[in-house]
């Protein structure tokens, strides 16, 4: 029995969005839906509280960093991730393969694995299918990410070729390497750059895997966003409608509904999180750069047109006063304000497909937002 099940529901008639439902074994979520990123074990200035108060139902957290710091025996030993976080809803790790790639130098990709240095005092390490999947094994994460290379922007079609087969050989290895094929789910990730022949190549490697679910992966690494856009309109038909399709490392208002409408069922991103820890808020207007001084007597809320707790109860000066005095709780009202930002945009979405209008929607979020239209 696989421990992550997708329920379909509907389709958008405007657009071809789906609504959905994802089962797990610490509970289900409403799809498409956006995953708050909790690197470390903790999404930054947030508790579980907070979390569960602005309906967050997935967060993703990290097998690299959480190897390097606090290591992953020690979290077995604490009863696993949910326990030793307090998060009793779902989680889901990336496997390490992007967080390898973009924070540490010094790699060395092999058929066994990846030789590299850890980014935090230059000690050689090696990851590898297996090491990934063992440290996933023991956090106790219901979504595990296979071990696969996100290689950079731009790749030549002849390195991308031979990083597809090696990802793929990899996703093998993953599989076989997978104790509780009961409790976890393992998704695939499906690489091969801009070029479709290679993200069909990758797409039937994975499919004839049989995943509980599928991630599209090396997109969001600086491509054009018309890039990902064609990437994701030749890549999500190739995947198979009853199982969830997350796109990683999106986060964008217009990303996140552009990928709705290709067919994508989850996202994530740091961005939310990290803005808003240099006092940059998304708002139904736009961005807002809280701390600009024309701010400081502005005593209306970050959005007039939200209605989170932070923007019931604190003016755009106070918000600013306290990022200007590197207050932490000023950094708890943005990062607050900013994921109930987008996990309402999502329930929005949701609403839209539901009603059959996601293209509407659209048009009216990127003018409001000020997204001139592609
Ligand atoms: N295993 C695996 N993980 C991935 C994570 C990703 N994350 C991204 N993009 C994140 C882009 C990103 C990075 C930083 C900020 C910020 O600091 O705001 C925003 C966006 N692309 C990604 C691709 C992959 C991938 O192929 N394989
Ligand atoms: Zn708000």
């Amino acid at each position: 029995m696989t421990p992550i099940t997708y329920e379909f529901i509907k389709t958008c008639k405007q657009t071809g969005a789906r609504l959905g439902r994802v089962h797990t074994p610490h509970g289900s979520f409403d799809t498409p839906t956006f995953m708050p990123v909790g690197t470390l074990a903790t999404v930054k200035t947030m508790s579980p509280e907070d979390l569960k108060e602005m309906n967050a139902n997935i967060i993703l957290s990290n097998t690299y960093h959480l190897w390097l710091r606090p290591g992953e025996d020690i979290i077995k030993e604490a009863g696993g991730l949910h326990k030793f976080m307090n998060w009793d809803r779902t989680i889901l790790t990336d496997s390490g393969g992007f967080q390898v790639f973009s924070l540490s130098d010094m790699r060395e990709i092999k058929e066994e694995g990846v030789h590299f240095r850890n980014h935090l005092n230059g000690a050689k390490l090696f990851l590898s299918p297996e090491k990934a999947m063992q440290i996933q094994n023991d956090l106790g994460s219901d979504i595990m990410m296979a071990f696969d290379e996100c290689p950079p922007y731009p790749a030549t079609y002849d390195y991308m070729k031979s990083s597809v087969e090696r990802t793929s050989r990899w996703a093998e290895r993953c599989l076989e390497a997978h104790e509780r094929k009961d409790i976890q789910g393992l998704f695939g990730i499906i690489q091969g750059g801009e070029y479709e022949a290679l993200r069909k190549q990758s797409a039937e490697d994975l499919v004839s895997m049989n995943f509980p679910g599928y991630a599209i992966g090396g997109l969001s690494v600086g491509e054009p966003k018309d890039i990902m856009n064609r990437v994701l309109e030749f890549t999500t038909p190739l995947l198979p409608s009853d199982k969830p399709r997350y796109l990683m490392g999106v986060g964008s208002p217009d990303s996140l509904i552009d990928g709705a409408i290709r067919g994508i069922d989850m996202f994530d991103c740091v961005l939310p999180t990290r803005i808003a820890r240099n006092g940059t808020c998304m708002t139904s207007n736009g961005r807002l750069v809280v701390r600009n001084a024309k701010y400081a007597r502005d005593f209306g809320p970050i959005d007039e047109n939200c209605d989170c707790h932070v923007c019931k109860n604190y003016s755009r000066a106070y918000v600013r006063h306290l990022i200007k005095c590197n207050e932490t709780f000023g950094f708890r009202l943005t990062t607050y304000h900013n994921l109930h930002f987008l996990l309402k945009l999502m329930e929005q979405v949701r609403t839209a497909i539901s009603e059959d209008r996601l293209g509407d929607f659209k048009e009216a979020f990127f003018e409001q937002y000020g997204l001139n239209q592609p």
